[in-house]
């Protein structure tokens, strides 16, 4: 199928609209971050720098450390952005730009997302870090995509059931990482989590300033909910998204995120940027080395 102008929507140079690269200009291992200012905290580590182009907050370097080309891109916040970044870096590498066709033989792209986020339970320290394993997504993002997603079909009603989750908001759906991506994280110093991703930071992530968040109790609510051995960890606001498109384009895709605030405790981090620096580097030594 030949893909229309106003579908794949190319600028005047032939790069992708809102990510402005060009194909050659993506490495297959790609880290994500929301802050466009994170990129550089990434690409600072590399031996050498390639590519840095940007478009609004989706700012890319492509360099190489160790002797792998790597592109570290910035999504800025939330999972409507993490729509557009997913899509367009599958089309720079699976749609060729000339044919306006998909093409026959698809790379798969490594994804790791290097983001911050915030504990729901007391015993998780503010500065440590934890590897996504199970993404709750309340985003709604999955359910605009034909899919067959149905693992987590008993855990996601048992959700509902539990927090007397409103059917005023997107039912919340479940993605596992993908585990061999995973695999190269090991670490002692890492913990496996089940995250939910939000569609915003204060109300959504149950924060009142001036206006109140409409579930009461909301962090201490999710922090309760059981399913088998699990619990959920953390809240964030890309994750879901991320595991969901990655899933559907066949891609490869983990999350990694530094604990800077903790709900329960009502604590943050005194050194959020020396915490997610030493992230940065534990990040990069495991993915140059593989
Ligand atoms: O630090 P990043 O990667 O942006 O991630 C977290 O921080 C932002 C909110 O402050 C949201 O994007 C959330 O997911
Ligand atoms: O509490 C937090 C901290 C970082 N990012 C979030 O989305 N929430």
């Amino acid at each position: 199928m030949h893909l229309s102008p106003s579908e794949l929507i190319l600028n005047a140079d032939g790069s992708i609209y809102h990510l402005n690269l060009l194909p050659q200009d993506i490495a297959h291992t790609i880290i994500t971050v929301g802050d466009p200012d994170r990129v550089s905290e990434v690409s600072d580590h590399f031996d050498s720098i390639e590519i840095k182009k940007g478009k609004r907050e989706f700012i890319t370097h492509t360099g190489h450390l160790n002797g792998k080309r790597i592109s570290v891109v910035s999504t800025g916040i939330g999972t409507d952005n993490i729509d557009i970044v997913l899509n367009e870096l599958d089309a720079l590498v699976n749609i060729d730009f000339d044919t306006r066709k998909v093409r026959k033989n698809r790379i798969r792209l490594k994804i790791t997302r290097i983001g911050t986020s915030g504990a729901i339970q007391k015993d998780i320290p503010v500065n440590s870090w934890i590897l996504t394993e199970l993404a709750i997504g309340f985003d709604g993002l999955l359910h605009f995509y034909k899919n067959d997603f149905n693992e987590f079909t008993d855990m996601e009603d048992e959700f509902v059931r539990q927090t007397h989750w409103s059917p005023n908001k997107s039912r919340p759906y479940i993605v596992r990482y993908d585990e061999e991506l995973a695999d190269i994280f090991g670490s002692n110093r890492i913990r496996l989590g089940v995250t939910t991703t939000n569609t915003g930071f204060y109300g959504p992530q149950g924060r009142n300033l001036r206006i109140s968040s409409s579930f009461e109790h909301f962090t201490e609510s999710i922090a309760d909910f059981r399913y088998q051995d699990r619990q959920i960890t953390n809240l964030e606001m890309e994750t879901s998204g991320i595991y969901a498109l990655s899933k559907l384009l066949g891609h490869q895709a983990i999350s990694l995120n530094c604990i800077l605030a903790n709900r329960a405790t009502g604590e943050f981090s005194k050194n959020p940027k020396e915490s997610v620096q030493e992230l940065i580097k534990f990040a990069l030594n495991k993915i140059s080395s593989q």
